[in-house]
């Protein structure tokens, strides 16, 4: 299987975030990528290429571009204020504030994000397009004939909604890539997000669209971040009523309920009629994550990629999250050599 990475994924390297109340070291780090990318070497996966340049063109087809310019911009404004640490929120826009966009970059950071996790740096905005550069490189394969590819995308992308970033995302490289598999001619796509967090951001993109079908199975947010969205009930408004599908899981389920789950997922993406399925790879589902709570361990991951190669779909893999670091090569590569071996 074809690998697409840039090592612009470097630049970024936040210093800390919020979580669980105190400022901790970044668990979004770029040796999560070093240990992938050594892991698809030693396995001999296959070729591994860099991304061309795609420009700011697909990413609006998702994004806002007042949100897209926010980011571009963002860490020379908060330089010239003197600062030179990682850009994080001090508040957000909630029930009753008025949802005026401010002028002033403190404002908009927090106008344009979710959390307190997910830092601006220096490299930020380079990252990000280097990362969708990346997943719309592997839609280009997709699009030429290839069964597979997998971006290794980093920083991942599947909490940036519309005009937000959250959850070490920004850009959304999946939602990216689905929409350049539509606009090069493939009529239904499907997102499945396998990550241990939903996609909120990914639901966001395409919740009110019945041309890409969108599945997650994740934590139930009634305790698991992203909390506020991601429930059962969540099924797409308007001309996408019917084309959302949430598996909300306990936190803790055993790994036999995970596979019933997908098992459902991939029946509906079989229903659908999808003609190319994007893969939002989260490998944060692994039993020993230091900040989730399912129980798969990495033999289960060559079984997911079999299950997924069975519905014989063209395949986009877009790595998401995973913060084991000793294990994630192992666990992400198990998912693609398992959906290799299966023909
Ligand atoms: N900082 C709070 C937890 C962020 C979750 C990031 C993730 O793995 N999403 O899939
Ligand atoms: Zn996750």
């Amino acid at each position: 299987m074809l690998t697409v990475y840039s090592d612009s994924h470097r630049l970024q390297h936040g210093q800390s975030e919020l979580i669980d109340g105190t400022l901790k070291p970044c668990f979004e780090t770029p040796s999560r990528a070093d240990m992938v990318l050594a892991a698809i070497r030693e396995r001999e996966l296959g070729d591994i290429i860099h991304p061309r340049r795609h420009g700011l063109d697909p990413i609006l087809r998702v994004h806002d571009a007042d949100y897209a310019r926010f980011l571009e911009t963002a860490w020379q404004r908060w330089s010239d204020m003197g600062r030179d640490y990682d850009a994080l929120p001090k508040m957000w826009q909630v029930r009753r504030l008025r949802e005026a966009i401010p002028d002033h970059v403190e404002g908009q950071l927090c106008y344009y994000s979710m959390d307190c996790g997910t830092p601006i740096t220096a490299g930020t905005w380079a990252a990000a397009t280097a990362a969708a550069d990346t997943a719309l490189t592997g839609a280009d394969r997709l699009i030429g004939g290839e069964r597979a590819a997998f971006a290794l995308t980093r920083p991942p992308g599947h909490h940036a909604a519309f005009d937000y970033c959250g959850g070490y995302c920004f850009l959304n490289n999946a939602a990216i890539a689905a929409q350049a598999l539509r606009d090069h001619g493939m009529r239904k796509v499907a997102v499945l997000d396998v990550d241990y967090h939903h996609g909120n951001g990914t639901q966001d993109i395409f919740y009110r669209r019945s041309d890409v079908l969108f599945l997650s199975i994740h934590g139930d947010p009634r305790t698991e971040y992203p909390f506020f969205l991601g429930f059962a009930d969540e099924k797409g408004e308007g001309e996408g009523l019917g084309y959302n599908f949430n598996f909300p899981l306990p936190a803790g389920s055993c790994v036999s309920t995970w596979f019933v789950a997908l098992d459902c997922a991939l029946d509906q993406i079989a229903r659908f009629g999808a003609e190319a399925l994007v893969v939002s790879l989260g490998v944060d589902t692994y039993r020993g994550d230091p900040i989730s709570r399912f129980q798969l361990d990495s033999p289960d991951f060559v079984t997911l990629g079999a299950r997924l190669a069975g519905l014989k779909l063209p395949t986009l893999f877009c790595l998401e999250g995973g913060y084991a670091v000793g294990p994630i090569g192992t666990n992400v590569v198990n998912v693609l050599a398992g959906f290799e071996a299966r023909g």
